[in-house]
């Protein structure tokens, strides 16, 4: 079960979720968020993440040119694409030598749409809201390698995994003490409850 903690904005909680084995670590750079972080705020963060464990730029309807600038400053591997942005920003992303992922909604998720994608997540309508979808909420389940993303917490994640079957999930609010605010106990926590 891959792992991504997402929003991260301290060493603390970067060490935590590094060290409670979590494969990608996310840094939101989507203007508006609560977890948002400057390129020169993720990039000593970024610096202190091994080899072996992926760091996630997360953006949201901003210009392609400005991602690939971000990215780049923050040191990230993987752009993570999370407002139905166009195929040419996909693109872009991977001639410019990064890994990808593609965020979606439940409602808007459509297997062939999305069949050729690097990585696949599907989260809930709004993101970073703590919010969970059902089964029944996908128009069609995933043939693909896809994220579950939306309202995990350490008390759901095993049974929204037994519900899904998604090949990794992921997660922000649940792990937090206040908005945007990390707690390392709960990261534990929900490393520890996504494996058993
Ligand atoms: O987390 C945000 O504030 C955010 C804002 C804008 C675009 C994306 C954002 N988060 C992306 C993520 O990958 C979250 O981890 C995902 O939406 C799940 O969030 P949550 O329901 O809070 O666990």
């Amino acid at each position: 079960m891959f792992v991504k903690v997402c929003g991260l904005r301290t060493p603390e909680t970067v060490d935590a979720a590094v060290e409670a084995g979590a494969d990608a670590v996310g840094f939101v750079f989507a203007p508006g968020s609560v977890r948002l972080i400057s390129a020169d705020g993720a990039a000593p963060l970024v610096a202190r993440v091994p080899d072996g464990v992926e760091t996630v730029g997360v953006f949201r309807r901003q210009p392609i040119d400005e991602v690939l600038l971000l990215a780049r400053e923050a040191g990230v591997g993987t752009i993570q694409l999370h407002g139905d942005e166009p195929e040419d920003h996909f693109a872009r992303a991977a001639e410019a030598g990064f890994r990808t992922i593609r965020a979606i909604s439940a409602a808007r998720f459509t297997a062939a749409g999305h069949a050729g994608d690097e990585r696949l997540l599907i989260d809930a309508t709004v993101p970073g809201s703590g919010t969970t979808f059902s089964p029944a909420d996908l128009p069609v389940p995933p043939t693909v390698d896809w994220l579950l993303a939306g309202g995990l917490r350490p008390d759901n994640v095993a049974g929204l995994i037994a519900a899904f079957g998604p090949s990794g999930v992921d997660v922000s609010s649940g792990v937090e003490s206040a908005p945007g605010v990390k707690d390392p106990a709960l990261i534990r926590a929900f490393l520890a409850a996504a494996r058993a």
